[in-house]
């Protein structure tokens, strides 16, 4: 985790927590477009406002506003289907290869719109990088797996920067000293957590600013996942880390702030220990005392 929180504003509006809803029933018109907690940052890496996303007629995400600072670990949790990964993909356009798929509102990196026409959607994603639940190694070495990015990015003029900038980027996933002696071996003959570090290096390895990780743990064994969350709280120096979660206990232990959605709502968002020790929603309340999810 970032040792220096990110700088949230104080005075940001924050609605008043709607009353609990009656029984069971989630009341859209209650929800929509709010929050509780501190959905605000200054001078944030990503300003989102009013975002909706549709799959054809359904609406997956209902005018979530939130901002997220830079440099900070956010966690998104929340029941099944709920729109966390819906919502991740937003941030570095995953969603444009979903042909049914809408997506409106402000979406703004550094400020600047991520849904501009003219954005090229390649140099997006290498500024916002992606490690996704399964890992994915392409079907190449383990060198030429780190090396593809950089290559296509045309960030090494000479075979010893691309050389430099492989053995970094391992070095950054904490694996170089795993594979250092068998780079030209193929990355799929590695353990599954190898293979996830190696996804993150193939992400760092173009210089993101930014690393979205949709359940980066969920196929991976306790201690992977251990090697997996050390390296979250050390990228946290260098790179804003978005994390979508099923795991309460992942997201206490590797965030600053946790988002809990619900229905596609943002229920509420704050300081991570806030969220888990004093939730202001009685939905979030109700999730994390299992009660429901
Ligand atoms: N490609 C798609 N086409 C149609 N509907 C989709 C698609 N992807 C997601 N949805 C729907 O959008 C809603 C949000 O799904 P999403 O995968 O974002 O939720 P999630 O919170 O990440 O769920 P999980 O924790 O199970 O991964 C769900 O109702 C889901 O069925």
């Amino acid at each position: 985790m970032n040792t220096m929180n990110p700088v949230i504003d104080q005075d940001a509006k924050v609605e008043k927590a709607p009353e609990p809803p009656a029984g069971n029933g989630i009341n859209d018109a209650d929800l929509e477009g709010r929050t509780v907690g501190r959905p605000f940052a200054d001078a944030p890496k990503f300003s989102l406002r009013d975002v909706e996303v549709f799959y054809g007629e359904t609406r997956a995400i209902k005018r979530i506003s939130l901002d997220i600072a830079r440099n900070e670990v956010i966690a998104f949790i929340g029941p099944s289907g709920c729109g966390k990964s819906t919502f991740l993909r937003c941030l570095n356009r995953m969603n444009d290869s979903i042909d049914i798929c809408r997506v409106k509102g402000q979406l703004q990196l550094d400020g600047h719109d991520i849904y501009d026409p003219k954005r090229d959607v390649v140099e997006l994603r290498a500024r916002v990088g992606m490690v996704f639940q399964k890992p994915n190694p392409f079907p190449k070495s383990i060198y030429d797996n780190v090396a593809y990015g950089p290559r296509i990015h045309g960030l090494a003029n000479r075979k010893s920067d691309l050389d430099d900038i492989v053995e970094r980027s391992l070095r950054g996933a904490g694996l170089w000293n795993e594979v250092k002696d068998r780079l030209d071996t193929p990355g799929t003959g590695l353990s599954g957590g190898q293979q996830q570090r190696l996804c993150i290096a193939r992400a760092i390895a173009v210089s993101p600013e930014v690393v979205l990780m949709d359940e980066p743990c969920s196929a991976l064994d306790p201690i992977a996942t251990a090697r997996i969350e050390e390296l979250i709280a050390e990228l946290s120096e260098s790179y804003t880390i978005i994390i979508v979660t099923h795991s309460m206990q992942q997201a206490a232990r590797v965030s600053d702030r946790t988002a809990y959605f619900h229905l596609g709502h943002l229920v509420e968002v704050n300081e991570t220990n806030k969220v888990f020790t004093t939730p202001q929603h009685p939905l979030t309340e109700s999730y994390i005392t299992g009660r429901f999810g």
